[in-house]
């Protein structure tokens, strides 16, 4: 029979089955995976499998198969520095819930999100979250960050979760699809989550008095139907997101705004640092790429092959 991963804790799941029913699903002792991936999780929430029933289970199913995954997220293994972990697996979007203040989200962390999702061919959206917070310096930084990541192609909303403001806007750009909800924690996920599935109370926690760390209320990735269709994926808090197995020269091509410039540089091997005739370059001085976007670049190219995240 087939099913849908909606929940993976690595030991056990929870499977959907193509009738509707949620099962508690494992995985046979001996189970190989085809594939090069090395992961601490070899099924993800949202992967299609196909289950049998346990002899004598009322309600409990081995997994037999994985079907070919459209597309997953990985991130290093929290566990071990040379495995992979797959958040999610077959999205039809990432969606990063981000906050200018309390905590404010890094621009590096975004672009680092933006990369992996790229990389993956997932288009991503960005929800601000906490606008009621916002002083004017953060309503202007929004602003300009709204202008920069839209003018590259990228949906990015303004919420305030709490309030239940700007929740129709994210209801539609949920709509029908498939969406992983990431972010660091802290900044709103379980909030926006409880609005648009209001029947689902999941926990959140007050972080008033933030001081930068928080306890992570949510600890394994779970998927829920959303009411009017389509699914979302609730992922444990990311503190860090993983650029994985994007080698340092490709990493131009998953910065979009980057992209219409790479042919046009005088080495064709350039890679937008130091190199005479950067077409890049010249962009960034023009005002054509954003210098911030730019700085991400630098900083994560450094990063790439040096030091995990
Ligand atoms: N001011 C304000 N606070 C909010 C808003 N949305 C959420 N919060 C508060 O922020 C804190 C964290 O919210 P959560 O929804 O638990 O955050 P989370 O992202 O799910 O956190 P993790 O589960 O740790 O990943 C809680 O105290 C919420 O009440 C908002 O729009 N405005
Ligand atoms: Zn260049």
């Amino acid at each position: 029979m087939q099913a849908t991963i909606y929940k993976s804790t690595g030991s056990w799941y929870v499977a959907k089955s193509a009738t509707g029913e949620f099962l508690q699903a494992r995985l046979p002792g001996i189970f190989k995976i085809d594939g090069d991936i090395t992961s601490t999780n070899p099924i993800a929430v949202g992967d299609e499998v196909t289950i049998s029933m346990e002899d004598g289970g009322q309600d409990t199913a081995v997994i037999t198969d994985i079907a070919e995954r459209k597309n997953y997220i990985v991130r290093s293994s929290p566990q071990s520095r040379h495995k992979k972990h797959i958040v999610a697996a077959n999205l039809d979007q990432a969606v990063l819930v981000c906050t200018v203040r309390e905590p404010r989200t890094s621009q590096g962390f975004i672009d680092r999100f933006l990369v992996t999702a790229a990389a993956y061919h997932i288009p991503a959206v960005l929800v601000f979250n906490k606008k009621d917070v916002y002083k004017a310096k953060d309503i202007e930084k929004f602003a300009h960050w709204k202008e920069v990541y839209e003018s590259i192609g990228y949906t990015v909303l303004l919420t305030a979760a709490a309030a239940g403001e700007g929740i129709r806007e994210l209801e539609q750009v949920l709509h029908n699809k498939t969406s992983l909800l990431s972010g660091h924690s802290g900044v709103g996920k379980s909030t926006l989550i409880n609005q648009v599935l209001p029947d689902l109370q999941l926990k959140t926690k007050n972080v008033s008095g933030w001081s930068g760390k928080g306890m992570h209320t949510t600890t394994f990735a779970e998927m829920f139907d959303l009411p009017g269709g389509g699914r979302l994926i609730d992922t444990p808090g990311l503190r860090e997101f993983g650029i994985v197995d994007i080698p340092k020269a490709e990493l131009s091509h998953y910065f979009l705004d980057m992209q219409p410039y790479l042919n046009s540089c005088q080495f064709n091997n350039c890679q937008h640092l130091d190199e005479p005739g950067c077409a890049v370059k010249e962009a960034v001085e023009a005002g054509e790429i954003d210098m911030e976007r730019y700085l991400s670049y630098v900083a994560i190219w450094h990063s790439i092959g040096e030091k995990d995240y």
